[in-house]
């Protein structure tokens, strides 16, 4: 029976208390130890039975002699025997308060603990040092108080713990099976987890107090008193409310077993929190073992990721994943890892397929098993790594064709140029550019410009050596830098090259496409000796080649750069000249035929420039149609044609040149009709010419416009006949009011009979198609009589008079001067 620890027994106690007292009275205030004899001899009386008194002997400590109980405690006699022939549980004790005494010449005190059936038997020893007239030897008594009550260990035990310890016993049927167990004692731990008290399960059946689980426990508890062996098995336990995992220990005494029952809810806790940062975890981990470097452990990401199942994973070592270039690296790390390390840049690891994919390690070195390991945990950055090579490439590369892009390329014409300064070799630069590239855009489409695009990309590069780069700049824009071979003869070998390759047609689409290529091409470091100046020259050739009829090659010049200065600077005189009004319309008189009167007369750009004089639209009207400011120039054209005809005595026609690139403003029409209606000429009065490529490009748009301007009543003439394509297409194509033969014609009238010949044909055709056919450029009196008898209706040119200021005509002289006119304009 259990009994909770007290004091000594009290009176024994006071034993104890009394000796030392009187040893203390005894050692008086010098405090020299007492004799045995004044202390011990004859006065001990009955605490003798509990008294010995020992010897400091050379071999140790030994029993003079000792009394029954002191005996019957340590369990055999004492007398003469030294104490370290006694049992151990007081042997320790008594030698250790012994020592303790002796050395300070004070009593001490001790505590000595014995099991003796299953209990615990405590003594209190006190222990005092003594003297003696008869040995030299230095003395003590040990006095022993039992304690009264001891303790059982088991029950201590068993209320300890927070298990369940169940006592069974096994209820047999009369066939001797066993068919539950009785419970013949339960603790606390097991009344705590099965919800009942202590007294309600005892002596109460097994199968009652876990009736869900009766049966099979029942059955697995029998099959124990059979085997007559240990078994220990884990199984959820329905309790009320809720399932409790626990783990049953079983072992059998005879026909009695005892069941030891532990919750083990905190360790599968712990276990699914393990499984959910390790096993489950979604980034791969592994743990490898740093001698063999095999792997000890792989979580379910990491099979996933290389592509193993976890035994034949387990099979393998860190080298195994990794490319037999890095074998010998990935070991040197692997085996060096200490503390924690992470990667500072991704590894190459091989998957079960052989592919190849970036890891980034983070690291630890631990033990495991009594081994040193390394948990390592890898984070696939494949995707990432493949993602930034790809924005990287886009970032450098044209979408469409793949080609290098503007800013790759400089990067390449400067790194070939730091190589030329250092080694020497050579480095060109060529610009490309497609001719009638638009015109394919135009009419095929986006679609088919874009898989042109493609194929010429594909031919450049194949006409180009490994070491040259070719790249797409925009649009129909391509550039090559070239290295090495250099030489003009090379350089005029790969235009050509080149040039031929992009002669050949295109198949797209089931069109036949031609094209042409332009090139420029510079050389550095004649031409320039930084990136920005070469690709500038090669462009400047580039522009050359093309002014010069397309389909060509042109080497940078320094003269073309000048001229190219010369050209922006007239590009910005003309601005300015617009702003102050230094633009001014000379009109050249039209006469027909039959009866030689003055039919019109056509209105001539000048710019009257304060410092060259009368510039002629040829040197202007170029530049400004490239930049745009024809639109402008030609509205306020139009307007001041149209002012001027008002102001006229006679109402003759007025005829203006409309340029191609005007017809690219959707504002053309409303610009004429605002100019007839704020000067009030009668639209039958203006008459716009065009020339043929106003019919080449944007054909749909362009033909749109004319019948909106021929709507208003305004004749259209077409200008130039016979120059270009002249495809009589074009004069189906629309109801012109005139076709003027260009004054080639004219000139060469005298010296080639085919001239003739055309020219006849073309009034012919003009007078079937009811139009009216001019000749410009009439300068003598025969050939106005030639024409006449081929049939053209009308002439114009320095015969009847060269284009002059309005008021050098009497016809159309204004009512004012022109400079009155400015004046009032002025104002
Ligand atoms: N050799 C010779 N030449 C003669 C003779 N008769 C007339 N010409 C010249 O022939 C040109 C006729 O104009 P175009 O063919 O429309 O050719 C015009 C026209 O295309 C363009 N142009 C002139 N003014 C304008 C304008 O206001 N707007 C636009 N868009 N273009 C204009 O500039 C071109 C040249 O104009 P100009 O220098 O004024 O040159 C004028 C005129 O001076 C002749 O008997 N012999």
């Amino acid at each position: 029976m259990f009994v909770s620890p007290r004091r000594s027994n009290p009176t024994i106690a006071s034993e104890a208390i009394a000796l030392t007292r009187r040893w203390r009275a005894a050692a008086g205030p010098r405090r020299e130890v007492p004799l045995y004899e004044d202390l011990v001899l004859g006065e001990l009386g009955p605490m003798a039975e509990r008294c010995g008194v020992l010897a400091r002997k050379a071999e140790g400590w030994a029993f003079m002699f000792a009394g029954e109980r002191i005996e019957a405690w340590i369990g055999r006699t004492v007398r003469s025997t030294l104490l370290d022939e006694l049992p151990t549980h007081a042997r320790r004790a008594i030698a250790e308060a012994a020592d303790r005494a002796l050395a300070t010449g004070t009593p001490a005190a001790g505590v000595a603990n014995r099991i003796l059936d299953g209990s615990v038997l405590t003594v209190d020893l006190t222990v005092l040092p003594l003297a003696s007239r008869w040995s030299s030897e230095p003395w003590v008594l040990v006095h022993a108080a039992p304690r009264r009550e001891t303790i059982s260990l088991v029950e201590a035990i068993v209320r300890a713990t927070d298990d369940a310890l169940i006592g069974l016993s096994a209820l047999r049927g009369a066939d001797g099976a066993v068919f539950d167990f009785q419970i013949v004692t339960a603790n606390e731990g097991a009344a705590r987890l099965l919800g009942r008290s202590r007294e309600s399960l005892a002596f109460g059946r097994l199968g009652e107090a876990v009736e869900p689980l009766a049966p099979d426990i029942v059955s697995r508890l029998a099959g124990v008193l059979e085997s007559g062996e240990r078994i220990s098995f884990e199984i959820d336990l329905p309790l009320t409310g809720r399932i409790v995992p626990v783990r049953v220990n079983a072992a059998a005494f005879g026909d009695l077993l005892s069941l030891g029952i532990t919750d083990i809810s905190v360790f599968r806790d712990r276990e699914a929190r393990f499984r959910l940062l390790y096993e489950d975890n979604p980034a791969p981990v592994w743990v490898y073992d740093v001698e063999t470097l095999r792997f000890l452990e792989v979580n379910r990401a990491a099979c996933d990721l290389y592509g193993y199942d976890r035994d034949t994973f387990l099979g393998l070592t860190v080298l195994d994943i990794r490319p037999q270039s890095e074998r010998a690296r990935a070991a040197e790390i692997a085996r060096t890892v200490c503390g924690s390390y992470a990667a500072s840049e991704p590894f190459r690891h091989l998957r079960a397929d052989g592919s190849e994919i970036a890891v980034l390690s983070y690291a630890r070195s631990i033990e495991m098993g009594g081994s040193r390991a390394v948990v390592v945990l890898g984070v696939d950055v494949t995707e990432r790594e493949r993602a930034e090579a790809k924005i990287a490439h886009m970032a450098l590369h044209d979408a469409l064709t793949d080609l290098p892009n503007r800013v790759l390329f400089r990067e390449r014409v400067d790194e070939a140029l730091s190589r030329l300064r250092r080694a020497g070799d050579g480095v060109a630069v060529l610009c490309l550019d497609l001719d009638h590239f638009k015109a394919v855009n135009d009419t095929l489409g986006h679609p088919v410009g874009d898989k042109l695009l493609t194929q010429v990309a594909a031919r450049l590069t194949a006409n180009v050596r490994e070491a040259d780069m070719v790249a797409r700049l925009s649009g129909d824009e391509f550039a090559i830098v070239a290295r090495d071979a250099c030489a003009p003869q090379a350089l005029d070998a790969l235009a050509q090259r080149l040039v031929a390759a992009l002669d050949e047609p295109f198949e797209i689409d089931g069109h036949q496409v031609v094209i042409g290529l332009s090139i420029g091409i510079a050389i550095a470091p004649a031409d320039g000796a930084d990136a920005d100046t070469l690709i500038k020259n090669a462009d400047i050739a580039l522009y050359r080649a093309k002014a010069e009829g397309r389909r060509g090659y042109r080497f940078f010049e320094a003269s073309m750069d000048a001229r190219l200065q010369a050209r922006r600077l007239l590009e910005l005189d003309l601005r300015e000249a617009v702003r102050r009004g230094e633009l001014v319309l000379h009109y050249q008189p039209q006469m027909d035929t039959e009866h030689d009167r003055i039919t019109g007369f056509e209105a001539l750009l000048r710019w009257q420039h304060p410092t060259r004089g009368l510039v002629p639209p040829a040197d202007f009207i170029p530049v400004a149609e490239e930049t745009g400011l024809i639109v402008p120039i030609g509205e306020w054209v139009v307007r001041r044609a149209c002012a001027d005809a008002t102001a006229w005595r006679e109402p003759y026609r007025v005829a203006v040149n409309l340029s191609p690139a005007q017809f690219k403003s959707k504002a053309l029409v409303a610009s004429i009709v605002h100019a007839l209606a704020d000067t009030r000429l009668p639209a039958q009065r203006l008459e716009l010419e065009i020339t043929e490529s106003v019919l080449l490009a944007e054909t749909e748009g362009n033909l749109a416009t004319l019948h909106a301007l021929k709507q208003l009543g305004v004749k259209i003439s077409l200008d130039d006949f016979g120059t270009g394509y002249s495809s009589l297409s074009y004069l189906r194509s629309f109801p012109f009011d005139k076709i003027k033969i260009d004054r080639s014609f004219v000139r060469e009238l005298s010296e080639r009979e085919d001239s003739a010949a055309i020219i006849r044909a073309i009034a012919g055709l003009g007078q079937s198609l009811g139009m009216a056919t001019m000749a410009e450029g009439v300068e003598t009196r025969e050939q106005l009589e030639r024409l006449r008898t081929l049939g053209l209706t009308e002439v114009q040119g320095y015969l009847l008079s060269p284009p002059r200021p309005a008021d050098a005509f009497p016809e159309i002289a204004p009512r004012i001067t022109s400079a009155e006119r400015d004046a009032a304009d002025a104002a």
